[in-house]
């Protein structure tokens, strides 16, 4: 077995720690994942706390979720993630968080929500301006993760490539990017959104 670049296992170790600093992984919650140059998927181990993921926290995958090392138990959501690599390719982070404005908004929302009218809108791709607006597929929670992920991916239809992430209902949301800085950006200016649109909710029953 080809042993995890120490770059990779850091920088998903780092992305749990400013996660955490957020507020966007209680417990045990979220699950983080990098595409690695050689085709694997290094991927956060299940049932640790992501603010202090140890140093052998962190496993390979292949992308249909498979373990390298069939002793590791990668996180429960690993097929979330490969669905994610395997549908775009030029994408190297997965981002999975539990925050409040997520799991509140999704279950709120009816099928998606759109996001409209912010300047940070234009931290998503192909979203040059405030006037654009985003719809996040919102769906059911499963904890039958193939289902989930077949579910996500008729959401997805042929438009995919402009829909930066996704909730899912009383659970948390999925972003992906480019690379793991680029995640961890589209992530904060989706979970600032949000934490406005449940603002607004409150001030606008
Ligand atoms: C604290 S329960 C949360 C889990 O069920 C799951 O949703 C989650 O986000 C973390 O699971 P994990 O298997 O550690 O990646
Ligand atoms: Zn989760």
């Amino acid at each position: 077995m080809t042993p995890l670049p120490g770059a990779a296992v850091e920088a998903i170790r780092a992305a749990g720690r400013r996660m955490d600093a957020r507020g966007w992984v209680p417990a045990t919650a979220g699950n983080i994942s990098l595409r690695l140059a050689d085709g694997r998927v290094a991927i956060t181990r299940s049932g640790f706390h992501k603010g202090f993921i140890p140093e052998d926290g962190v496993m390979a995958v292949d992308l249909d979720g498979r373990p390298e090392d069939a002793a590791l138990r990668p996180s429960a959501e690993t097929g979330l993630h490969c669905g994610v690599f395997r549908r775009f390719p030029e994408v190297r982070a997965v981002l999975h968080g539990h925050s409040v404005p997520a799991t509140t908004l999704s279950r709120l929302a009816g099928d998606g929500l759109t996001l409209a009218g912010y300047e940070l809108l234009k931290a998503f791709p192909g979203l040059p301006t405030h006037e654009a607006a985003v719809r996040l597929p919102v769906l059911d929670n499963d904890q039958d993760i193939a289902r989930l992920q077949a579910r996500v991916e008729h959401a997805w239809g042929a438009g995919a490539a402009a829909i930066p992430g996704y909730l899912i209902r009383g659970h948390g949301v999925y972003v992906w990017g480019a690379d793991m800085p680029g995640a961890l950006l589209r992530l904060e200016a989706l979970e600032f959104m949000l934490a406005c649109e449940l603002e607004l909710r409150r001030l606008r029953p």
